[in-house]
């Protein structure tokens, strides 16, 4: 099968974006990984497919497969370099549009300053739905938030705020982002015991109330340059727990976000809003 992408990049997370709004398209795990291979396929973090939407007010979905094939609830910077795409390929004149997740309902608004802002829906605190077993954790409070000690291996141990953006993430702050200890540390949070599903690990640098420095070991990914929804998860950790004001600068690897939630002042159901940028690299067509 011959299959026309669009290679994109969000803050450097880069992403394989196919359009199946005309016709259904399912791809097997296996032709996920190899559109997602960076040695045999294309290669990127992420696999964006654009659906056609028959919901009233909802213009189209959204799916999301990481690279090792698994589909996954939610891609922050790929909802930026989703409007984008659509609004490039005239897919729709508007310059917002709303799209369908698994579990989750977007707004996704052009700017005139030429990035994307995104309402990322609220965050969620639950922990079934996380999932998150806290069973025989130990936990203590910090502001209005919680942190959650993990035993890790070699008698190491860290505190992690636990909360999901449709996408499960485990927050620790760190004094010195650039020196943390991200490949160590990252897989075995990722694959903790406590996260059935596995776990997004964010290593959050507080520089001031407004600006912060973050990196994400991803889940199934491992370390991005950015991770949207894990600045959003890391921002919304770091209001709760008292660091941080409720509009925040990050600073990553491959570039800067803007994460506001006002969620101290209106209530933890509030939604999060991302503003960052989002280009097309190149077009392609690969055999899978
Ligand atoms: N690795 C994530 C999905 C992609 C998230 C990230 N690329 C973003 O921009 O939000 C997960 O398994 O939940």
């Amino acid at each position: 099968m011959k299959l026309r992408f669009t290679k994109m990049q969000g803050a450097g997370n880069d992403f394989v974006v196919i359009d199946a709004t005309r016709e259904p398209l399912r791809l097997d795990a296996t032709q996920i990984r190899h559109l997602g291979d960076r040695r045999f396929g294309v290669g990127c973090d992420q696999i964006l497919v654009i659906e056609a939407s028959d919901e009233p007010g909802v213009d189209f979905r959204y799916r999301i497969f990481n690279n090792t094939g698994d589909e996954v609830e939610h891609c922050g910077n790929g909802a930026r370099c989703f409007v984008r795409y659509v609004s490039e390929k005239g897919l729709s004149d508007k310059r917002s549009v709303k799209v369908r997740t698994v579990n989750r309902l977007l707004e996704l608004h052009l700017r005139d300053d030429g990035r994307v802002s995104v309402n990322m829906g609220a965050p969620v605190f639950d922990f079934p739905s996380l999932p998150f077993d806290p069973t025989g954790l130990g936990v203590r409070r910090e502001g209005g938030g919680e942190l959650w000690t993990l035993p890790l291996a070699d008698g190491d141990a860290c505190e992690v705020a636990v909360l999901s953006m449709g996408n499960p993430h485990a927050v620790q702050r760190v004094a010195d982002a650039d020196h943390a200890p991200v490949a160590q540390r990252g897989p075995q949070v990722e694959s903790h015991a406590a996260f059935p599903r596995r776990v997004n690990a964010g290593f959050l640098q507080v520089i001031d109330r407004g600006h912060v420095k973050l990196r994400v070991f991803e889940r199934d990914a491992g370390e991005t340059l950015t991770c949207g929804t894990g600045a959003c998860a890391a921002v919304v950790a770091g209001i709760r727990l008292g660091w941080l004001d409720e509009a925040v600068e990050v600073q990553t690897r491959g570039g800067q976000l803007r994460i506001e939630w006002a969620g101290l002042s209106q209530g933890p159901d509030a939604p999060v809003w991302m503003t960052g940028p989002a280009q097309t690299v190149f077009e392609g067509e690969i055999s899978l």
